[in-house]
C-alpha cells in the first residue's frame, strides 16, 4: 500500500507483568476509515494511545510515512500532524471560535490565517452560529461537534476517534457519522475510529480491525468482514452474540 501513513510493526504493550496489547502488522492508509472494533478491555484505546505517540510500546516500532517514530525529531511535530477527538469532548471555558482556534495558535499561526481556517472548519461542522457562544454551554451534539472541527481545522494526517458518537443522541450520531466520512474524504486523512458499535463500523469503515483479550483476531476489508466473518469470536460480535 504506497499511502500508508502509520503501521504498528511487532508491537506489544504490558502494563507491569500483563501484555494487553500484541499486534504483528498492521497499516493505515491515507483517505480511509479504519474500524477498530472489540469487546470492552480488548485493548482499542490502549492501540490509540501509541499510535498517537501518548505511549510507548513496550517492544515493536511504529512507522510514520516509514519512518521509525521513536527516531523521528522533533516528536512534537511529528505528534501535531494527528488529532485526536474523545467519548466526552474536552473543551475548555472560552468560546466555540477560541476552542477550534487553539490548536493553530498553538501552532504559532495569527490572525486573518486563523480566523479563515477556524470559521471554514464551523461553517463544514454547521457550527457557524455559535461561533461566539460559550464552549462550556453546549449540547453534547454541539460539543462534540466543537471537539471535531478543532481536531480537523489542523487538516490532520491522522484522525483518531475514541467511541467520540457514544453519548449522542441518533440524530446527532448521523451527523457526526457524517462529517467523519467527510473528513476521510477531504485531505487524505486517515481515520482510525474506535467503536463497539457493530453498526457504526459497518456504516463507516472501509477496513475493520477486531481485538479481543489484546490481539487481532481479525482483520481487513469491512464488507468482507461483516458478510463473512472468519473467526469465531468475530461472528459472534458482528451478530451481537457476544455478551460484555
Ligand atoms: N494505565 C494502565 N495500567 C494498567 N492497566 C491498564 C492501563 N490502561 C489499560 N489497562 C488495561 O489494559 C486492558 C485494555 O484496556 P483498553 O482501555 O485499551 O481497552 P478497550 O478495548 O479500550 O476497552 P473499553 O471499550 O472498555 O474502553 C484492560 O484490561 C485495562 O484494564
Amino acid at each position: 500500500m504506497s499511502d500508508v501513513v502509520l503501521m504498528m510493526d511487532n508491537i506489544s504493550k504490558n502494563y507491569g507483568p500483563r501484555e494487553v496489547l500484541r499486534v504483528e502488522r498492521l497499516s493505515f492508509a491515507a483517505g480511509r476509515i479504519h474500524g477498530v472494533m472489540g469487546p470492552s478491555g480488548a485493548g482499542k484505546s490502549t492501540m490509540l494511545r501509541l499510535l498517537n505517540l501518548l505511549e510507548q510500546p513496550t517492544t515493536g516500532r511504529i512507522f510514520y510515512r516509514g519512518q521509525d517514530v521513536h527516531a523521528y525529531r522533533p516528536r512534537l511535530q511529528l505528534q501535531r500532524r494527528m488529532a485526536m477527538v474523545f467519548q466526552k469532548p474536552v473543551l475548555f471555558d472560552g468560546t466555540v471560535f477560541d476552542n477550534v482556534a487553539y490548536g493553530l495558535r498553538v501552532r504559532g499561526m495569527r490572525g486573518p490565517d486563523v480566523s479563515g481556517r477556524v470559521v471554514d472548519a464551523l461553517r463544514w461542522m454547521g457550527l457557524e452560529p455559535l461561533r461566539r457562544a460559550r464552549a462550556l454551554t453546549l449540547s453534547g451534539g454541539e460539543a462534540q461537534r466543537v471537539a471535531l472541527a478543532r481536531a480537523l481545522v489542523l487538516e490532520p494526517d491522522v484522525l483518531l476517534l475514541d467511541e467520540p458518537t457514544t453519548n449522542l443522541d441518533p440524530n446527532n450520531v448521523a451527523l457526526l457519522e457524517k462529517l467523519i466520512r467527510e473528513a476521510s474524504g477531504r485531505n487524505g486523512t486517515a481515520v482510525i475510529l474506535v467503536t463497539h458499535n457493530v453498526f457504526q463500523a459497518k456504516r463507516l469503515a472501509d477496513q475493520v480491525i477486531f481485538l479481543y483479550e489484546g490481539r487481532v483476531v481479525e482483520e481487513g476489508p469491512a464488507a468482507e468482514m461483516f458478510r463473512a466473518p472468519k473467526d469465531e469470536r468475530t461472528r459472534a460480535f458482528v451478530h451481537g452474540e457476544m455478551i460484555y
